[in-house]
């Protein structure tokens, strides 16, 4: 029985628009999922991110199991009564920041070994211990099945091993989760950029059944390109009536030509990790407005987005950049999700009106990366 229905209200081409009905509420797609690493998205209070028009933001089992660790955090009620976000999260199980953060690391059958990067103390990931922690300790409303991601370019061989493993870890994630009737579980497809890979994978993981599947193992450094050309084949091996999840993407024209090619869900550090460091997104291309030429730039950041970050002046957001002030982080991060809303907004509305396409078009055509 599947926990969250995913309702397709139009397609065009590829590209899908709907609702992924869960327990916490209801999730637009195509949607942009906030990046919330530590039980917070940075420098956004709850209600900021609210305010953009995010239905679901995402939480790290890694960072969230070194501190304040798991048992705690059932103590004190879970991630959402915690950092007092009442919609839904997603949380990752933990296996690819292993790789990308911790300090020294041991990928075995059983379990994966690490130690910190806060305190250097031991730690071991099972598929099982992963799937307790995001599903009983923190509350998540979609875990993630513990995997493997290999880097890029991978060799062949490497790549299958890693598949292999994930489709094994994945039958553990999910003996271990169960049947639930309010929380979902997702798979992750992996295999690089080897498509029968990736089909194997597909196959694999669709016997095991899942309430959602994602595409892992890109936005790994292969650049826009390779990454479509993996997404020209990769969604359509994934069940149509469930929610297709692009992990850690992306900029703004990625998330484009990945609806384009039916994609439903995405994650990404980029608005708020550039917001801090005074990039803002903007529908004519990033601003850096560290940049001189905005000193005495009185226009508005954007006015074409909702809310009271987009509506201070460029010069203001420089100099508050420049100074390293507080407020410039803030600003530039709540601006900068609430561009990614804005855009997921408008290509759900040119799907459900058949006009993707040519909005496909136009934003090429304006969005230059200046
Ligand atoms: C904050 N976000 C970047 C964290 C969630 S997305 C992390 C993430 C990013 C990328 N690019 C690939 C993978 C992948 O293949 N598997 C898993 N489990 N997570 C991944």
């Amino acid at each position: 029985m599947m926990p969250f229905p995913f309702e397709i209200s139009a397609t065009e081409g590829r590209a899908r628009t709907g609702v992924l009905k869960t327990a916490r509420g209801d999730i637009r797609t195509p949607a942009f999922m906030p990046v919330g690493t530590a039980a917070t998205v940075k420098a956004m209070t709850v209600d900021q991110v609210k305010a953009t028009g995010a239905d679901i933001i995402l939480g790290n089992t890694y960072h969230l199991m070194l501190r304040p660790g798991p048992e705690r955090m059932e103590r004190l009620g879970g991630l959402h009564k915690f950092m007092g976000w009442d919609k839904p999260i997603l949380t990752d199980s933990g296996g690819f920041q292993v790789m990308s953060l911790a300090g020294i690391s041991k990928v075995k059958e059983e379990a994966v070994t690490f130690s910190s990067h806060i305190d250097g103390s031991k730690h071991v990931l099972t598929p099982e211990r992963s799937i307790e922690i995001q599903a009983d300790r923190i509350g998540a409303d979609i875990s993630m099945q513990l995997d493997q991601c290999v880097s890029w370019p991978a060799e062949r061989d490497a790549a299958q091993k890693a598949m292999e493993l994930s489709i094994r870890w994945g039958a553990r994630s999910k003996a271990r989760f169960g049947e639930r009737e309010h929380q979902a579980l997702f798979g992750i497809q992996q295999g690089s950029t080897f498509e029968d890979l990736r089909r194997q994978s597909s196959d694999q993981l669709q016997e095991i059944g899942f309430d959602g599947y994602a595409i892992g193992g890109l936005a790994v450094g292969e650049g826009h390109q390779a990454m479509c050309e993996v997404l020209d084949y990769a969604p359509e091996m994934l069940p149509a009536d469930r929610p297709r999840y692009l992990m850690g993407v992306g900029k703004p024209i990625d998330l484009v030509e990945a609806v384009w090619r039916g994609v439903d869900m995405f994650d990404c550090v980029l608005p708020t990790r550039a917001g801090r460091h005074g990039q803002a997104w903007t529908w004519d291309g990033p601003l850096n407005l560290k940049n001189a030429r905005f000193a005495e730039d009185q226009n508005p950041l954007d006015p074409a987005i909702d809310g009271p970050s987009s509506q201070y002046s460029k010069a203001y957001l420089h100099h508050l950049i420049r100074a390293d002030e507080i407020l410039g982080k803030v600003l530039l991060s709540w601006h900068n999700i609430a561009f990614y809303q804005a855009l997921t907004a408008a290509m759900r509305a040119a799907i459900s009106e058949g006009r993707f396409e040519q909005f496909r078009r136009d934003f090429h055509a304006r969005h230059t990366s200046n």
